[in-house]
């Protein structure tokens, strides 16, 4: 960029809540007691499942919606609370993506580009300056003067991005920005944003339904539920180590280890009576191997495994991988506490006859 780099912003959320008046006047949380801090330059990925309070969420960062109680900043700037030219200081400085990227349809890729900047009044030499060089990062030369129906999905969104990043945010929101994408198509818009981020160290706030998109691309994370953050950390932290019932099932999805049905269908929480198997996950991240470590428990305590399901992960640099195993029930604290001695760590699912 012509213009040099900024910074980004931190974002905080303190005791945020939030109710709607809904119909028949019976109030509806959207958000309760969410705190949550993002620190700038992060990639935070926020996932739950619809209705969950995401996008309401998202839309206090650049003062579209208002917390009933609690505080919002961006750069240290309460949000909630400001009116007037201080809240257009803040939306300045915070862009915004959708999953149905919002172009102009009578606007070409310059014209969709340009308009916040000839909102905030911008000379057109200046104007035509940034925009050919954000044509230029988002990777859309040779299509300046098309109009919106004359591109795909993912050169759509690549102007929503360009057109986010006009007036040289500190924090760049994006509200399910993959969701309408194929999966090759968000892979290559997932990492111009790692790119953008990357080179112009803003912040990155994103919302989601798809584990697979955070495990791509954010630093950090957090799972909401029903209104309330249940898990936060940095992304590894919080795939290696899931808490939360919520975190484990979209852990699942992408994981792509499931049980198998005919374990799945016979499982129960509690130990029954009688010979039973223990169904246990096994997590192990890095330099941790399993292979000799199941081959160990075999050989040094007699115990023997089955392999119900395994996949390795990645995310950013670092692989990890989790496999479902089933024991004899009798052993399975002493095969625990072996393969946790080692650096593996262990979580009980639950058991089968
Ligand atoms: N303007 C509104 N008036 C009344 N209720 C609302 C309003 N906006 C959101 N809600 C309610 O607040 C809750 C959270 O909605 P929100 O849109 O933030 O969820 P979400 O996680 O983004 O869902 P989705 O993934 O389906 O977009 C839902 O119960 C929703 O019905």
């Amino acid at each position: 960029m012509t213009d040099s780099a900024k910074t980004g912003a931190a974002i905080t959320f303190d005791k945020v809540g939030k109710a709607f008046a809904g119909s028949g006047g019976q109030a509806v949380t959207a958000l309760e007691d969410v705190t949550l801090r993002i620190g700038p330059g992060a990639i935070c990925g926020i996932i739950g499942r619809s209705g969950a309070g995401k996008s309401t969420l998202l839309r206090m960062v650049n003062g579209l919606e208002r917390p009933t109680s609690g505080t919002v900043t961006v750069a240290g700037h309460d949000v909630g609370r400001a009116r007037g030219s201080a809240l257009r200081a803040i939306r300045r400085e915070v862009g915004m993506i959708f999953q149905h990227f919002n172009l102009l349809a009578s606007r070409t890729v310059f014209g969709n580009i340009a308009l916040p900047l000839e909102i905030a009044g911008m000379a057109s030499g200046s104007i035509r300056a940034r925009v050919e060089d954000l044509i230029a990062r988002v990777g859309l030369d040779g299509l300046r003067d098309r109009y919106p129906a004359e591109l795909s999905g993912g050169q759509k969104q690549r102007v929503g991005i360009a057109r986010a990043l006009a007036t040289q945010p500190k924090v760049l929101l994006s509200d399910e920005a993959t969701s309408a994408l194929d999966p090759e198509t968000t892979q290559t818009v997932l990492r111009l944003l790692a790119d953008i981020n990357r080179d112009l160290g803003l912040t990155i706030l994103l919302i989601t339904h798809e584990m697979a998109v955070v495990r791509d691309i954010a630093s950090d994370m957090a799972v909401i539920d029903g209104g309330r953050i249940v898990e936060a950390g940095p992304t590894y932290d919080v795939f290696v180590h899931p808490r939360h019932a919520t975190t484990r099932s979209f852990l699942s999805g992408v994981t792509g280890i499931t049980l198998p049905r005919f374990v799945a269908n016979r499982m129960q929480a509690d130990r029954p009576q009688g010979p039973s198997q223990e169904v246990i996950r096994v997590t192990f991240s890095g330099d941790h191997a399993t292979d000799p470590m199941l081959a160990r428990l075999n050989a040094d305590l007699g115990i023997s495994v089955n392999i119900l399901a395994g996949a390795i992960e990645e995310i950013g640099p670092h692989p990890f991988g989790n496999l479902l195993l089933s024991l004899d029930a009798d052993r399975g604290e002493q095969a625990r506490g072996f393969l946790e001695s080692h650096g593996l760590l262990t979580e009980v699912l639950g058991y089968v006859r």
